[in-house]
């Protein structure tokens, strides 16, 4: 429900109203997306060409690259069409990210670099491949975690049902602490970007080890989220932490960077995050929620699997039920 949730998001505010193309160009991001994560022994050996070669690694993301590619020249093809026809009908329309880009490759004749159509298409791979498992698993984590936590729950779910009336709105958002600190909690146990890939400028000492020049480095935020050098009682699960606390997920604050830092740094903070706080103050507002066969809470399996980002190796799977008498304030 969650990933067909994103994916909808994602489609709409990319390829606008494009059900049939969506749809076929899902299937496609997800084999690149688990094709290209997780740790291959070419990682190891990053020096030996041949392996990604050898294993067939390499014919295979390329098969799917001329796939995707393919698709996305259609979609592009298709937008330019409608645009042609809206504009000898003299209409307009609302415009999604394909149009944005098509705007800005007619009206950049002045710019150094112009926009190509493989530039383009770049862009719009990135935007689905980028928000593919990070998105849903963060959300997915954050339930799994609000419900292996029964006073959390009741914690995040009285903030929601007071700040909200009726529905939930965006407007509201920023009064949500205590959910946002949930959500942060959430990204320093679950990173959605757990290893953060890196190419060393130039040769460095560090903490007396020698970097060489070009070597590839390996930031594991997973393991810094777990340190008890820097987060006490670093395994529990415990949002109060982030309440009053000056730390953020801007990449600044080196022991706690889920959307990364620097110049490589996710460029969707600002598109992912109301998605995924609303999502959950949807979730939390209008339902309460069960374990299925009367599980214990501290029964939840939160075993991990890693692909581009740490999912859930089990799905994740909830009991809803809408009650009234949990939202006295809207009927009072
Ligand atoms: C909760 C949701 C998300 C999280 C936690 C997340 C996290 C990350 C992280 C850790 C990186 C690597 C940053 C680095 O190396 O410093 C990244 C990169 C990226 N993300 Fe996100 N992301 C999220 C959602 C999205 C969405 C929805 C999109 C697309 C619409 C997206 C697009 C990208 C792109 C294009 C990059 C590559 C940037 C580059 O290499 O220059 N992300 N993200």
């Amino acid at each position: 429900m969650v990933i067909s949730l994103t994916n909808s998001i994602t489609s709409r505010s990319a390829f606008g109203n494009a059900p049939k193309q969506s749809a076929n160009f899902f299937p496609v991001v997800e084999s690149m997306v688990s094709s290209g994560g997780g740790f291959r022994v070419s990682d190891l050996f990053p020096s030996i060409g041949l392996i990604p070669v050898i294993s067939g690694h390499r014919s295979n993301l390329v098969a799917l690259h001329r796939a995707a590619d393919s698709m996305l020249d259609e979609v592009i093809n298709q937008h330019m069409e409608n645009r042609a026809r809206r504009r000898r009908r003299l209409q307009t329309s609302t415009e999604d990210l394909v149009d944005i880009l098509l705007n800005f490759q007619e009206n950049a004749d002045h710019l150094d670099l112009p926009l190509t159509m493989d530039s383009m298409k770049a862009v719009l791979l990135n935007v689905f491949i980028g928000g593919a498992d990070t998105t849903p698993g963060t959300i997915e984590w954050a339930m799994s975690e609000i419900m292996r936590n029964p006073e959390v729950m009741q914690r995040v779910q009285k903030e929601v049902r007071s700040v909200f009336r009726d529905e939930v709105d965006e407007e509201g958002l920023h009064k949500l602490e205590y959910l946002n600190a949930v959500i942060k909690e959430t990204f320093r146990l679950h990173p959605a970007g757990p290893i953060l890939p890196r190419e060393s400028r130039e040769s460095m000492e560090i903490n007396g080890f020698h970097v060489p020049q070009k070597s590839r480095i390996m930031i594991n935020m997973w393991a810094i989220g777990r340190d008890p050098a820097y987060w006490g009682e670093a395994e529990k699960f415990n949002p109060e932490r982030f309440l009053d606390s000056a730390i953020d997920y801007k990449g600044t604050h080196f022991t706690f960077l889920p959307f990364g830092g620097g110049r490589r740094m996710c460029p969707a903070i600002q598109f992912a995050m109301p998605i995924v706080e609303l999502t959950l103050a949807n979730l939390l507002f209008h339902f309460d929620w069960k374990l299925p066969c009367d599980m214990r809470p501290e029964d939840l399996d939160m075993t991990e699997h890693f692909d581009t980002a740490i999912r859930r190796k089990e799905k994740l799977c909830l009991i809803p039920t809408t009650t009234t008498s949990a939202r006295p304030s809207r009927l009072g």
